[in-house]
């Protein structure tokens, strides 16, 4: 009988479940959206329940019999407050892009911490990361830090929580990597920071390498091992075989996301990020990050708010019709901005507007936002003295659009490779699995099996983009200044 891996991939917007044979490919594909609750500006909640509910649906949706191990990947940093008697949340799940926290953050900055919360999370005080969060929900749930039938974790945990039927509650290091209360290098939740957030450490889970017994599920019928568990952009680090030092990939999902592996870890200098990229057996990677917090959702917004097109893909052929010199700047700070800059209060604008503005021109400069953030976080990279990639490897719903593809490798210099699989992230989180019950035999083995799609080479002269980029920085440095 074949051997098939089973993919759970918990997104922002969406849960998926996806069956894989082992040559990568995807045989059975379930994808159920949930809804976004945005109960104050800058606030975004998700149900948990609902979270639950579309991945379970999903993964019975795809589950065959052939299926021999389960990974789990997911959207990271959003946290949720469970009772361990019930499965049930106790308060709606706080997600990553929340900035309810921005006061708390700045707070902490400016009493001098950021460096000693640098120094062990390889994080910035923002409230993208967990601890923030947590800290909020413990505050705003009534005695939540007496009640010994409480639990809290990332989303990871919450389901395994509930594949395991309530008997596991553990996480991964990059997951742990993620909530600011873990110590990467001591790779253990770090008592300094628990108690600066005032944080009880039994409400934690445990934390594991990414290929780990993590539990067996009796959901599907049979019992089914869970052998995998991973951060979403780790999970595509590991789904595009980065797995040599320097290798770099960027996911343009909701966000944009870009990892480089650099095997130790790298201190930056650069206001990027240090984070566990993956502990497989004895292979521990860290990686480079920068996080870009609205890319794929700029589009959406196009399509949802401002109704300029009825389809994400239609931004392909606006964005080919539009004038080169639109002279139109969009700054996407719809939620602050992120890496390198980490302005959570910041807010998006447009410059360049006139009479003749077209809505072709204004789908053009957002997609070119979205590149010239990526040019940002590649020349970070280099500051904190990365050598420039042989090539960035693409993957996300905005990576299905080539003009995008074709303009990230021109703003950026750099060829671009969109891998045959687009499941990318599923797919890193079936390779742990599958590693984890001994169908691959290491990392490299699943490696092999990663081929090229489609390859972007850079083609614009070079004083074309250094014109794009004089203007670009000129309008974000008047933006950052506000
Ligand atoms: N052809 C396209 N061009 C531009 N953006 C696209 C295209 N197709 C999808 N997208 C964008 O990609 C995002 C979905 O990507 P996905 O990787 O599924 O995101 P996530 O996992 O964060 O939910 C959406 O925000 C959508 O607007
Ligand atoms: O759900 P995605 O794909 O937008 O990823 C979210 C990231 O993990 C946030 O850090």
């Amino acid at each position: 009988m074949p051997a098939e891996l089973l993919a759970i991939d918990q997104g922002t917007t969406s849960s998926r479940a996806i069956r894989f044979d082992l040559d990568g490919r995807p045989l059975q594909t379930a994808q159920r959206e949930f809804a976004q609750h945005y109960p104050r500006p800058g606030w975004v909640e998700h149900d948990a329940n609902e979270i639950w509910e579309t991945t379970l649906a999903t993964a019975r949706e795809v589950m065959s019999d052939d299926v021999k191990a389960i990974g789990i990947t997911n959207q990271r940093e959003t946290v949720v407050l469970w009772d361990r008697t019930t499965g049930k949340p106790v308060h709606n799940a706080i997600v990553w892009q929340d900035r309810r926290t921005a006061d708390l953050c700045d707070a902490l900055k400016a009493d001098g911490l950021e460096p000693m919360v640098q120094g062990k999370t390889g994080l910035v005080l923002d409230p993208y990361f967990s601890a923030t969060k947590i800290k909020w929900l413990l505050d705003a749930v009534p005695n939540a830090r007496e009640n010994r039938d409480l639990a809290i974790g990332t989303i990871d945990s919450f389901l395994l929580w509930h594949l395991t039927g309530g008997k596991v509650h553990a996480t991964d290091w990059t997951n742990a990597g993620r909530t600011m209360l873990y110590d990467i290098h001591a790779r253990a939740w770090d008592a300094e920071l628990l108690s600066l957030f005032d944080i009880p450490e039994w409400l934690l889970p445990k934390v594991r390498d990414n290929v780990a017994e993590f539990g067996d599920t009796d959901l599907f019928g049979r019992s089914i091992p869970i052998l995998g568990m991973v951060g979403d952009q780790q999970a595509a680090l590991v789904g595009q075989a980065c797995f040599e030092r320097g290798m770099v990939k960027s996911t343009y999902g909701t966000g944009c996301f870009m990892l480089m592996n650099t095997g130790d870890p790298v201190a930056s200098q650069a206001r990027l990020l240090t984070t566990p990229a993956y502990a497989i057996g004895d292979q521990r990677a860290y990686a480079l990050e920068g996080s870009i917090f609205v890319a794929g959702s700029a589009i959406k917004w196009l399509r949802d708010k401002l109704k300029l097109i009825d389809d994400a893909a239609e931004t392909e052929a606006l964005a080919k019709s539009a004038r080169a010199d639109h002279g139109i700047t969009v700054i996407p700070a719809f939620v602050g901005l992120g890496a390198p800059h980490w302005r959570a209060n910041l807010r998006g604008s447009i410059h360049g507007l006139t009479l003749d503005t077209t809505d072709a021109d204004l789908v053009r400069a957002t997609l070119e936002s979205i590149a010239f953030q990526t040019r940002d976080l590649t020349d970070a990279m280099k500051a904190d003295g990365a050598t420039k990639p042989s090539a960035l490897r693409i993957d996300g719903g905005m990576s299905q659009n080539g003009w995008f593809a074709q303009l990230l490798a021109d703003v950026l210099d750099t060829p671009v490779e969109r891998p045959a699989s687009h499941e990318t992230t599923a797919l890193g989180a079936a390779a742990l699995a599958g590693i984890g019950a001994g169908l691959y035999s290491d990392a490299a083995d699943f490696g092999r099996r990663w081929q090229a799609g489609a390859r972007w080479e850079p083609q614009l002269p070079a004083q074309d983009r250094d014109t794009m980029l004089d203007n670009w920085k000129a309008v974000l440095e008047r933006a950052l200044a506000q």
